[in-house]
Order: C-alpha cells, then sequence, then structure tokens
C-alpha cells in the first residue's frame, strides 16, 4: 500500500487550505468494489471492471485493493458493531465504507494507525465527501486509541455471517455455521492439482486429496511450471466431483458448464474424448486458454448447456452448474454480502432445467455427477431428490472412494464440504455433489 498522508487535523483558518490528498490508488480502488457490494449488491468482480480507477491503477495496486476489499467484507459484521458506539448518527452509506476500511487495516491488517487513519481522511477529500473528514479522523483515532480491545466480547464468528445463511446452515449440523465461518475468516491458500508426473512447487504441502497447498497470496503465474502447464489452480474441494465421475480414457463425456476449466482438465487427462459446454464467451475464452496451456485436447464450445445435444449419447457427464456460490466465500467474501434467498428460486430453475438436459444426454448405463460450490440444501440435496424424480437413478459415493475425507460423504451417499472442514490445514471450499445413472 502507498505511504499514508498525513490526518487532517482542525478546521482551516483564515486563508489556510489543506494540501491536495494524496493519491492512493489501492485505496481508491478497494474503496469502489466496497461501495459497489455494499450500495449496489455487485459481485466484487463486477465492481472491480466498472471502477475508473481500477482501470488506471497497477496490477500491483489492484491487487492490494482486492485484499484490503476482501479483509474489510470478511469482517463486516464485526466492522459495523465496532463503529456504532463511536457514531452519534447514520453517517451516509459511502462514509461509512470507508470507516470500515480503516478499521478493517487498524485491527486486521496491522497498518500503522497513522497511516490508516491518514488514508481514510484522505480518501474521503478525494471522493467530495471532505465534509466527513474530521469524523474519520476522531473515529479512527478512537479506534485505534483503544486497541484490539474493541473485540472483547464480541462474537466474531456470528457477526461476520449474515442471519439467513447462518440460520440456513444449522442443518449441516451442530457446530457447523460456527465452523465454517471461522474457515471464511482468513485468507483462503492457493491449492493446484498437478498433472500427473509433474513437480510440485517450492514450498507447496501435499493435502491427503492429492493436491498442492501453497500460502495464502501466492502469485501462481510466478511458479516455476505455471508456462509449461504443470498444475492448474484448484481448491481441493473442487477437485473430487471430477474425480468421483470415474472417467476411463475410452469414453465420451461432457463436462457442461465448464469455464474456467479446472474439472474439464482432469476429465480430459484421463484420456478421454471431453466436449465442454459453457454460455459466457469472456469464459469460454478463458477455457480454451487454459486448455491450450495444459496443452489437453478438448472441445471447446459456446452454447447453452440446457439446449445443446450431443451427435450421440454420452458414457459421462459432469454438470458443474450455476449457483449461489456460497462455498467459495473463502475465495470471494462479497458473496457473503450480494446474495439473497430470493436469488435461489432462479438458480434452482435452472439447476433442474440443466439436470434434465443432462439426464437426456446420457447413454442407458452411463454416469451423470451433479455439482454445486454452494452451501445451500436447495441447491444441493434438494436438487438431488429432484433428479431422482426425474428418473435418474442414484449411484452413491463410498467410502472407498472418499476415504481420505470420510466427513465429507453424507448418509445418502452424497458428497458434503464446506469451509470449516480440515480448518488445521486452511480449509477448503463448500461443495455438493450427487451422482446417478440412467436406468438400462
Ligand atoms: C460453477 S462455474 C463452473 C466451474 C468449472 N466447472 C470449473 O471447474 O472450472 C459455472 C459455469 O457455468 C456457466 N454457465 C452458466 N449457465 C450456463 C448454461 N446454461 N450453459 C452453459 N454454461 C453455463 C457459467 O458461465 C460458469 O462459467
Amino acid at each position: 500500500m502507498t505511504t499514508p498522508a498525513r490526518p487532517s487535523s482542525s478546521k482551516p483558518r483564515g486563508k489556510f487550505r489543506p494540501a491536495p490528498p494524496q493519491p492512493d490508488p489501492t485505496r481508491d480502488v478497494a474503496f469502489d468494489i466496497l461501495c459497489g457490494v455494499v450500495e449496489h449488491r455487485r459481485m466484487l468482480e463486477n465492481s472491480l471492471s466498472r471502477s475508473a480507477a481500477a482501470h488506471q491503477a497497477e496490477a500491483r495496486d489492484r491487487a492490494a485493493a482486492h485484499r484490503l476489499a476482501a479483509a474489510t467484507l470478511r469482517h463486516m459484521g464485526t466492522l459495523r458493531t465496532v463503529l456504532e458506539p463511536f457514531l452519534k448518527k447514520e453517517p451516509p452509506e459511502p462514509v461509512r465504507v470507508a470507516l470500515m476500511m480503516g478499521c478493517a487495516q487498524l485491527l486486521f491488517l496491522e497498518t500503522p494507525p497513522h497511516a490508516a487513519v491518514g488514508t481514510t481522511v484522505s480518501l474521503l477529500r478525494r471522493r467530495k465527501l471532505a465534509p466527513f473528514a474530521g469524523l474519520a479522523n476522531a473515529v479512527l483515532r478512537r479506534v485505534a486509541g483503544n486497541g484490539p480491545s474493541v473485540l472483547e466480547g464480541l462474537d466474531q464468528p456470528r457477526l461476520d455471517i449474515p442471519s439467513w445463511l447462518w440460520t440456513s446452515w444449522a442443518g449441516l449440523g451442530k457446530g457447523v455455521p460456527r465452523a465454517i465461518a471461522q474457515g471464511i475468516s482468513h485468507e483462503a491458500p492457493l491449492d493446484i492439482t498437478l498433472r500427473p508426473g509433474a513437480q510440485a512447487p517450492e514450498g507447496g504441502i501435499a493435502l491427503p486429496n492429492g493436491s498442492i497447498r501453497l500460502p495464502a497470496g501466492t502469485r501462481v503465474t510466478e511458479l516455476i511450471g505455471y508456462e509449461e502447464g504443470a498444475f492448474w489452480v484448484q481448491d481441493a474441494a473442487a477437485t473430487l466431483p471430477a474425480r468421483l465421475l470415474n472417467v476411463q480414457a475410452s469414453e465420451r463425456v461432457a463436462d457442461l458448464c465448464a469455464a474456467p476449466g479446472g474439472k474439464t482438465a482432469q476429465l480430459a487427462i484421463t484420456g478421454a474424448e471431453v466436449t465442454a459446454v459453457e454460455n459466457n464467451p469472456a469464459r469460454l475464452l478463458r477455457l480454451k486458454e487454459n486448455m491450450a496451456r495444459l496443452g489437453l485436447d478438448v472441445r471447446c464450445l459456446q452454447a447453452d448447456a440446457s439446449t445443446w445435444q450431443p451427435d450421440a449419447p454420452l458414457d459421462a457427464i459432469l454438470l458443474d452448474a450455476p449457483c449461489s456460490a456460497t462455498g467459495t466465500a473463502r475465495r470471494h467474501p462479497d458473496v457473503l454480502w450480494v446474495k439473497r434467498p430470493r436469488d435461489l428460486t432462479t438458480l434452482t430453475a435452472m439447476q433442474d432445467k440443466l439436470l434434465a438436459a443432462a439426464r437426456d444426454m446420457l447413454r442407458p448405463g452411463g454416469r451423470l455427477v451433479y455439482a454445486v460450490c454452494s452451501l445451500q440444501d436447495e441447491e444441493g440435496p434438494a436438487r438431488a431428490r429432484a433428479a431422482q424424480a426425474m428418473g435418474l437413478v442414484p449411484m452413491p459415493f463410498t467410502a472407498e472412494e472418499l476415504s481420505f475425507l470420510p466427513e465429507a460423504l453424507t448418509p445418502e451417499g452424497w458428497l458434503r464440504t464446506h469451509p470449516g472442514m480440515w480448518l488445521d490445514k486452511g480449509g477448503m471450499d463448500g461443495f455438493f455433489a450427487a451422482r446417478f445413472t440412467r436406468a438400462l
């Protein structure tokens, strides 16, 4: 982050004019991202692409902004609560955003107090919110003066998860919402999947599923072997659905909803004939780039998977359906504050449409794995039951298949992971998966 400006002091008198605020691309971009999430319920990536500051910023500043915004989002409930006693009346939302960002730097990012306070004051002045600069100065100085004691007695995991999500996760088991909140409370490590025979980059730790875990903040493109296609980025939990499809080299396989292609790569590396279907042109491009970097021969198609039809019935299908993505909140904490219960209605309707389409693409005896990176019952178990009602026959996962993660096997033979699993190793994303076959 750039050098702090001096905190604004008392009111200007006479001919004195305050110095122009210092440029600070990191905080400008972080502020834009956070306002997008908080005021407009816009996903972080979407806000980033709309931010004029982000377009002008260097990659290093954008990355720092991303980290600052993510830390603020991860602790947003706590930050709101901490600020409350210091505010006599409700400030406009952008001012509160700037205060939360300043407060996150003080309490969670070890930014020196003079920098956290000074840069917040400067930010407000740059953003035509100068009348609130004095308030920010006073409030943040008081928070800094109190130090970590402002967090004492706060139930941070509970505060940092919106109530509707906390309640919805109660069905996952006693203590699970709290464990999930713990998993989300810190930056996620970087997981990669190695090509068979490739060497793990230095500093990586092998996880029980075979993924290699590197410290949070590792820049993947700078790792030896990236350009050569020795590995791809994929959370440990995200490797499981494709693995559980048990694809053989001789099979004809479709990956429906494929970009950016982590699971496509897993399927293609078996030697199977893989068609990857993706409806978003920009994401299709990323998928193609990834397959080219990995040197994998995959037919990549732009099509709507709910209407696309293969030339002949398929042996195996992976349907990694679009979903609320609440299971990825470790990496995308904006999900927590952007998604609403009503989003699930549209998503589950699309998931059913895709399931019915996938069923019709399968040959009798063929296999289908349905997966979502969601923690919501509506998108997981409820869809597995809907698939059964559509005539798909359950093919439960077995204890042997999940011997390295027995806690993820449900009594129904489904897969359920969540960010509270492997907490001692750095957690994992939340996935649901179920396997079916088409009756002979
Ligand atoms: C959960 S992501 C897939 C992640 C991917 N399977 C992987 O492992 O890298 C869902 C993807 O489905 C795409 N998508 C959404 N609706 C679709 C549809 N009707 N047909 C094809 N692709 C779709 C989205 O653009 C998005 O890229």
